[in-house]
């Protein structure tokens, strides 16, 4: 529920007269999501997302950017940026870097079923595929690096029992991290939040993938691993469920087939995912920011998963 920088009508009445976008007739701040601020913009071509990025930098900004774009001409679903007059994709709104983008059709899918998975699968390999080519480099923001800044500044909030669960997951990472089956490791552009609140449906037919600032170059098997760790649960226990296991597994295989180190890293891949969003809720639950609407998410949901991947044998991937 966050609109950090709050944006009147007024606002970008001249703003927006450098976008080939016509004059705005309707702005509305979005309360879902945490990270940056976004707006429903109307126009008189069309309907938009403005977003104001609240952590990211200008100099940041363009891999996200320019990545939605490449995919987005490769026919991965995805919004599509909309350039100023002088070809600029990211645009200073109040002092902080903005963008606009093509609203996408339809709505989140909070309770998918296989069919939605299987969905997810397909267009979660094609855009791999067709980010192999993507010319920029930008490493995960919130990979093992920030792992490690971020535990000591939420250890100490921390029972004695999730304390020892932080430092071993820590430790057992690190050591993935460096192991050879790691090095072999399929590697791109990833989203690396691709959660069911960051993508669009209209009933079973998936209308786009979203919100890629946190995107990232890192191993693909991340990228499925986080996206089978919010799609593929049950909500309250965290196990995995199997026919939606399979169903996204199976879809992503058929289009790019997972890899024999692949197989072997899936477990372990699993229990990095859940760490990585244990931590960022974590680290918003304890060190807030300021924000009209801000709820932030429950550390508890990835602690659970996180206990669950380490107890129990995931689905293979093939
Ligand atoms: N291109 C788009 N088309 C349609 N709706 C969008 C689009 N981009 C954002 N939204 C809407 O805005 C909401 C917040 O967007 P987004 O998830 O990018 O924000 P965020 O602050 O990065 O949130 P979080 O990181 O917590 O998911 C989405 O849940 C969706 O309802
Ligand atoms: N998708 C993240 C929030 C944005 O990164 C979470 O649910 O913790």
């Amino acid at each position: 529920m966050a609109v950090f920088t709050p944006v009147t009508l007024d606002d970008v009445n001249q703003w927006i007269t450098q976008f080939p976008l016509g004059k705005p007739t309707a702005l509305k701040g979005i309360a879902s999501g945490i990270e940056n601020s976004n707006f429903f913009l109307d126009t008189e071509q069309g309907e938009y997302v403005l977003t104001i990025f609240e952590n990211l930098s200008f100099e940041q900004l363009p891999f996200y950017l320019q990545l939605m774009r490449h995919l987005a001409d490769r026919q991965v679903l995805v919004p599509a940026p909309i350039p100023n007059h002088r070809g600029e994709l990211i645009v200073a709104l109040h002092g902080k870097p903005a963008a606009i983008v093509t609203k996408l059709e339809g709505s989140s899918q909070m309770a998918p079923q296989p069919v939605h998975c299987a969905e997810v699968g397909a267009m979660l390999a094609r855009m791999h595929l067709a980010g192999r080519d993507y010319p920029l480099q930008q490493p995960n923001l919130r990979g093992l690096d920030w792992w490690n800044d971020t535990t000591p500044k939420v250890l100490p909030h921390l029972s004695d029992s999730n304390a020892h669960l932080l430092r071993a997951e820590m430790h057992f990472q690190e050591a993935f991290a460096g192991c050879d089956t790691y090095k072999q490791l399929q590697t791109g552009p990833v989203h690396a939040d691709l959660f069911r609140n960051n993508v669009m449906f209209d009933g079973e037919r998936l209308t786009g993938f979203f919100d890629f600032y946190f995107a990232g170059c890192d191993t693909w098997l991340f990228d499925v691993a986080v996206t089978v760790n919010d799609w593929c649960i049950d909500l309250d226990t965290g196990v995995l469920d199997v026919a939606r296991v399979r169903a996204l597994l199976d879809a992503y295989h058929g289009v790019r087939p997972f890899t024999a180190a692949e197989q072997t890293a899936w477990q372990p891949m699993l229990r990095a995912g859940a760490l990585r969003f244990w931590l960022s809720r974590l680290y918003d639950y304890y060190q807030p920011r300021e924000a009209e609407m801000l709820t932030p998410h429950d550390p508890t949901h990835f602690e659970r998963i996180l206990r669950e991947r380490i107890a129990t044998l995931a689905p293979k991937l093939f």
